[in-house]
């Protein structure tokens, strides 16, 4: 399910999201159909501890996200609503006693899915980054100065070109490990479920695990040790604090301004809106249904935020009836998504009610630059069977959501 990075301007300094893939043509068979996920019960983050030989071996896990509405106009104030997909990224890391190999050790990072490993010296990271004790508490954020210094620990690294992208994950890792375990010697493997850099919130839950995991290895929040293969525990709501917490400073190493709704969905679960900061749970007693496409088109979150914001200098007063236009779609929709409809009228009315605000977020959101052609091919593509799609995350490509209202009669597993 890996994202197949295709544009000749991928690159994560380019700022202008109109570069993301535009030269390409895209046909229907090209699409992936990711999946179709029921969001109103999926779990949040969870933990697993385990003595391994003499050392602990700690995993997390953390679900990616769907955006209903409010992406992009929320990091400008507006509400939002997203949910947890079951699509997850698992962090495991294991911990070497100090001095094993009869020096400081090493810091290992094994991405899996990316097939790339990374190793740095601890002795390394310590001339880099002076001293640091490891630290339980909330975070301190990182400084221009320690990004700097976690690029120039990069320069060592062989990070193929065509996987530059992950330089700014990498960085982020370099920072949340150091910062919460200090020089500790220890062996991190990444998997994930989510293709990365496609709206479904890859690089907050690759935060979230790699924060729960780094914290509970650390001891600065609690779960037990596990009892049997293959079960996970749930952290308490202080902890699940703690973690978000973290997990946004790295969010903000990947993406520059994050508002925080993506740490926030993957860390607590469920479906929820988010307006500056504020989170509330909500409950859909009836399940929505969501077929979610990837369109396979490279983009990177970073550069479109930063092409909005822009936008939004450049128009003030538009960009802000924009902002506002789709702040009222997202708490109509998330009073709707509430409302428990108990006959088949009642469930079409609120269907209907929920693809129209979709559609209408998905007109502002080409307002705000931010659709891609390979997007409008999928929203002609359902549009023939009259159904409503919307680019969810960060879009240029990426993720597109289709509403699945319960008069379609086929089932999508
Ligand atoms: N499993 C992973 N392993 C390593 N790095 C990852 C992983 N998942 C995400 N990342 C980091 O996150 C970046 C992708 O984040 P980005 O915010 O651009 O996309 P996204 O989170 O998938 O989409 P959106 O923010 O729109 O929901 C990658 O370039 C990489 O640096
Ligand atoms: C585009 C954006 O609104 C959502 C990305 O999933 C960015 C953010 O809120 O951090
Ligand atoms: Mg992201």
């Amino acid at each position: 399910m890996l994202c197949r990075r295709r544009s000749p301007s991928d690159n994560p300094e380019d700022l202008s999201p109109h570069r993301w893939g535009a030269d390409l043509t895209y046909k229907e068979e090209e699409l992936q159909l990711l999946s179709g996920s029921l969001i109103s019960s999926v779990t949040t983050t969870t933990a697993d501890k385990r003595p391994d030989r003499g050392s602990m071996e700690v995993r997390a896990r953390a679900p990616g996200k769907i955006i209903l509405a409010g992406e992009h106009a929320v990091v400008h104030g507006s509400a939002a609503v997203a949910a947890a997909i079951d699509l997850y990224t698992t962090f495991s890391i294991h911990l070497l006693p100090a001095g094993d190999d009869g020096g400081a050790g090493t810091v290992e990072l094994d991405l899996r899915d990316s097939g790339l490993t990374f190793s740095w010296p601890c002795s390394h990271l310590r001339e880099a980054l002076g001293e640091v004790s490891g630290k339980a508490g909330p975070p301190t954020p990182c400084s221009p100065d320690e990004l700097a210094t976690m690029a120039k620990l990069l320069q060592g690294q062989e990070i193929p070109e065509a996987k530059i992208w992950l330089s700014t994950g990498l960085s982020a890792f370099l920072f949340l490990y150091t910062s919460i375990l200090g020089y500790r010697p220890g062996k991190a493997v990444v998997t994930s479920d989510l293709p990365i850099g496609a709206g479904l919130g890859s690089s907050a839950a690759f935060c979230v695990s790699m924060s729960g995991a780094l914290l509970t290895a650390a001891g600065a929040v609690g779960i037990g040790v596990g009892s049997a293969a293959g079960e996970w525990e749930l952290f308490g709501k202080d902890d699940l604090e703690l973690v978000n917490l973290w997990a946004f400073q790295g969010e903000k190493i990947i993406h520059g301004k994050p508002s925080g709704i993506d740490n926030s969905v993957s860390t607590f679960g469920s479906m929820i809106k988010f307006k500056k900061g504020e989170l509330t749970n909500l409950k859909s007693r009836n399940p929505v249904k969501m077929l979610i496409t990837d369109t396979r088109v490279g983009r990177n979150t970073k550069a479109l935020v930063a092409g909005v914001s822009e936008r939004a200098s450049r128009h003030p007063d538009a960009m802000a009836s924009v902002f506002h236009a789709v702040n009222s779609i997202s708490e109509e929709l998330s009073s709707i998504v509430e409302l428990t409809a108990e006959d088949e009228v009642a469930i079409t009315s609120k269907e209907d009610k929920l693809a129209e605000l979709m559609e209408m977020n998905q007109g502002l959101l080409q307002c705000m630059g931010v659709s891609h052609s390979s997007i409008e091919t999928v929203l002609r593509t359902t549009l023939k069977y009259s159904l409503v799609s919307k680019l969810t995350g960060a879009g240029g490509g990426g993720c597109v959501l289709t509403l699945i209202p319960t008069r379609i009669l086929f089932y999508i597993p």
